[in-house]
């Protein structure tokens, strides 16, 4: 569990995180999203016990970050954003053997747990070799895996997908996952992949100018986005005459939109008139790409 409550950082002049207040269960994926400056990476550092708050309250598993640090900083593993998180001139296995120690694993407990994880990262063969000799994707990979040997109840995780090749993507995407649903893991997740954000998130928050402008389940999210007007209908062959239509290789998009969704009957019972051979009807629905969009620019227009 992350309890963040009326948090503000200020650097110099720098209000980066304004009055922030956010409540993550055990067991949920959380995705902290934003544009660039909006606050998230200040926010992570100051969960992570790098920087401390000028105002509020964070508490990690129960434990405040900055009474309790010790304690609070045993519950977590982190991978942050552009720092180094893994030692360069150890290799791989020396890492992981490191950072396994460090968090009072014993020793059998972290090679079994290191051996896992290197060989479903694809670099059980390169685990001898210095990581300051590995490529950008690589170092992510050991840093993700530094961040997980422990097992910790919560994982910070500021873009850990960026940089990484499709099938190490999917494997880290599916720890997320499984580490909150099979372990009840707290995990709070930066991204800028927004299609990362929404395939594993059950909660999105979105930071701008270091507030929050949204704090909602997913779902509801783009529930509250969605254009019950619009509609995308598929058919056969040539555009009718009379509808706004997009033909791309023998299959025509029409768009359609209405004051009532059931306006919809009378659309389809002029394309059967003109003898048009339907293929999907569907209402569109917004990506959270669509939905972040609209909230960041509605903020900025205010
Ligand atoms: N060490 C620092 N000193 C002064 N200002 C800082 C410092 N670090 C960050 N800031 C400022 O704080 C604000 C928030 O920055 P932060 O890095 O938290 O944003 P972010 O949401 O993580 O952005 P990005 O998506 O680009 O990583 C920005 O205006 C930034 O310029």
């Amino acid at each position: 569990m992350i309890e963040i409550d009326a948090l503000t950082k200020v650097y110099d002049q720098v209000k980066a995180v304004d009055d922030v207040s956010m409540h993550i269960p055990a067991g949920s994926v959380f995705g902290f999203l934003g544009p660039n400056g909006a606050g998230k990476t200040t926010t992570i550092k100051v969960l992570a016990g790098l920087l401390t708050p000028t105002s509020g309250e964070v508490r990690l598993g129960g434990y405040d970050v900055v009474r309790q640090r010790s304690a609070a900083m045993a519950q977590f593993g982190a991978v942050l954003e552009g720092s180094r998180n893994v030692y360069w001139s150890l290799s791989a296995w020396q890492n992981l053997m490191y950072f396994g120690r460090l968090k009072g694993l014993r020793k059998a407990r972290v090679r079994d747990r290191a051996e896992e994880l290197l060989t479903d990262l694809g670099l059980w063969e390169r685990r001898r070799d210095k990581v300051g000799g590995f490529s950008r994707g690589m170092q992510q990979k050991v840093a993700i895996a530094a961040a997980l040997i422990a097992d910790p109840p919560i994982v910070l995780l500021d873009e850990p997908t960026l940089g990484l090749d499709v099938e190490a993507t999917r494997t880290v995407k599916g720890w997320i996952a499984d580490l909150a649903r099979d372990r009840g893991t707290t995990i709070l997740l930066t991204t800028h992949q927004l299609d990362v954000a929404q395939e594993l998130c059950d909660r999105v928050a979105v930071m701008r100018q270091g507030r929050l402008v949204a704090d909602l389940p997913t779902r509801d999210l783009l529930a509250r986005f969605r254009e019950r007007d619009k509609y995308e209908i598929r058919v056969e062959g040539a555009p009718p005459p009379g509808f706004d239509a997009v033909t791309r290789d023998g299959v025509t998009t029409i768009s359609v939109r209405v004051a009532d969704p059931r306006e919809v009957y009378d659309v389809v019972e002029r394309l059967r008139v003109q003898g048009a051979v339907l293929e999907s009807l569907n209402q569109v629905q917004p990506d959270l790409e669509d939905v972040f969009l609209a909230l960041v620019n509605e903020v900025s227009h205010a």
